[in-house]
């Protein structure tokens, strides 16, 4: 497969051949050397080395690469391209626009397993996981791709034969801020209805998972895209903020922790530039005496133990009806301790590591102070809560934990059950179990969240649209709203008799 590998590469002359950088795909082998900065249709390596960062392969721990952060001359470097490619794709059609699209999303389709293989190496979730976000980028992106084509205004009609329209117009350079937890489809689930609506971007990924968002970049120079359309630049906090204060950047969509998007929004505040804010959250699962238990557990599962509990949307207070309470513990625990946990890069591994180290310990920090405050440990990974009292105080009951950690309360009512699962400044996502289609909609109406799931737990079809209510964030990504979060609309006046002058 190396051979194959190569090959493919071969086939791409426009590409920088990355797998030619890297020895063998098995864990512990790889080392990339390509520089991981890309502006107008170039990778660069820092002018400022001396600031060097290790980036770590989560499975093993060893040094996978280095990150250049950039600084200020190289962040204007890439805004600059940014604003040359928007003077072209901007004035092209949503047909133009889409075509290219659609031509990087057939790329990602022929490159799925490389990029996937990169994917693991660099963030620690199984193969299987990440082939699967390599499919949601390339899905949103063919999906936006079709609505580029259907942007359009409204003629109103004035006194007079006069008439008004309107022109849904791009916003100019974007910058995307991402997290770590789904590098690659973070980078497609912000360009995508970004580009379609006639923007071009400045993307930063993480520090901690700086490898396959420039791939997407040169995916999409290889489709045809101008040069500066997406670019790329690595770094920590100084670069994201230089790039929210930058005076040509025009919007701000950021996805991460509730700390740093309100310091987004503020840095964001002092240019009058709207932001997109996807947060973190600490969401609620409620399962009903009344739902089919087999399918509530599996529910149980997606909702808590996806990319190793690291996903915003995970629904980690699992609230289940006192009555079936052993029973789905019973199941829950057995299912739990089926998970096979290894190698990310194999292809039985169900669950891979953790991203570091330091976030390891903090997930495992969360166990023991729930052991201290009282909790049952059934598995390092699930915690059940025992009194009422411990709910309201525990601290893995408040806080996101952002590992694979469950925590089990038991309820009675479902007024009861509603008001606890309300009880938090977040609200990101939210799932109900139930065979009773009143009580589903009913309980749906009252949860104060931004995705809410019946009978089900976190999927993201991208025809739908994510994002939170109250701390968790601010603007909807997928979706044909989200169209207006990257567009904005011109009004147009006609006069078509004389000025009526009042003086
Ligand atoms: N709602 C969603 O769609 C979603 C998806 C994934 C992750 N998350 C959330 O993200 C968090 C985990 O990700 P993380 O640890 O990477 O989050 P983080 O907030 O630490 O970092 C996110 C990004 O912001 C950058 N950043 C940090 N400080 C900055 C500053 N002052 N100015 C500009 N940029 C700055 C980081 O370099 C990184 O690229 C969790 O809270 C999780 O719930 C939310």
């Amino acid at each position: 497969s190396m051979l194959q590998r190569l090959a493919a590469t071969l086939r791409r002359p426009a590409a920088v051949p990355l797998a030619a950088a890297v020895r063998c795909i098995s864990s512990g082998s790889v080392d990339i050397t390509v520089p991981l900065n890309y502006w107008a249709g170039k990778r660069w390596t820092s002018k400022e080395k001396c600031n060097k960062e290790n980036v770590y392969e989560p499975a093993t721990g060893r040094v996978l690469c280095h990150l250049e952060p950039c600084g200020a001359v190289e962040v204007d470097e890439a805004v600059e391209a940014a604003k040359s490619a928007f003077g072209h794709w901007s004035k092209m059609s949503g047909m133009e626009r889409a075509r290219i699209m659609i031509e990087a999303a057939h790329i990602i389709e022929s490159r799925r397993e490389e990029i996937a293989e990169m994917e693991v190496v660099n963030n620690g979730k199984s193969i299987t996981e990440a082939r699967l976000d390599v499919d949601s980028a390339r899905l949103c992106i063919e999906y936006y791709a079709g609505l580029a084509s259907t942007l359009a205004g409204q003629h109103v009609q004035l006194p007079g034969g006069s008439f008004a329209y309107t022109r849904r117009e791009p916003l100019g350079v974007c910058v995307g801020i991402g997290a770590w937890n789904y590098p690659f489809q973070i980078a497609a689930w912000k360009s995508a209805p970004a580009l379609a609506c006639g923007n071009s971007m400045v993307f930063k990924p993480s520090p901690v998972t700086p490898v396959t968002a420039v791939m997407l970049a040169e995916i999409y120079a290889e489709a045809g895209a101008p040069e500066g359309l997406l670019n790329v630049v690595q770094g920590g906090q100084e670069t994201g903020s230089l790039l929210c204060h930058h005076p040509d950047v025009a919007k701000v969509s950021f996805t991460g922790s509730v700390p740093t998007g309100k310091k987004i929004m503020e840095m964001a505040s002092k240019g009058v530039k709207p932001v997109t804010l996807e947060l973190g959250g600490k969401s609620p699962l409620l399962i009903f005496q009344d739902s089919d238990l087999e399918n509530a557990v599996r529910g149980a599962l997606m909702a808590n133990f996806l990319s190793q509990g690291q996903v915003c949307s995970n629904g980690t207070r699992v609230f289940v009806q006192k009555n079936i309470l052993p029973e789905f513990v019973e199941e829950v625990v057995k299912r739990t301790r089926a998970i096979e946990i290894g190698d990310p890069l194999l292809e039985s591994t169900r669950m891979g590591a953790l991203v570091n180290q330091p976030h390891l310990e903090k997930v495992l920090s969360f166990v023991d102070q729930a052991k201290k405050e009282g909790a049952t440990v059934l598995l390092p990974c699930i915690l059940l809560a025992n009194t009422i009292n411990d709910l309201n105080t525990m601290t893995c009951v408040k806080e996101e934990i952002f590992g694979p950690v469950m925590s089990v309360l038991s309820f009675e009512t479902e007024e009861e059950v509603l008001q606890r699962a309300n009880n938090t400044t977040m609200g990101l996502a939210a799932g109900v179990f139930t065979r009773d289609v009143m009580r589903a909609h009913r309980v749906v109406e009252h949860l104060k969240a931004g995705s809410c799931f019946i009978n089900n737990y976190n999927i993201t079809p991208v025809e739908v649209p994510f994002g939170g209510f109250k701390m968790s964030g601010i603007g909807r990504e997928n979706g044909q709203v989200t169209v207006e979060h990257y567009s904005q609309l011109k009004t147009v006046f006609v006069e078509m008799g004389d000025v009526d002058c009042l003086f």
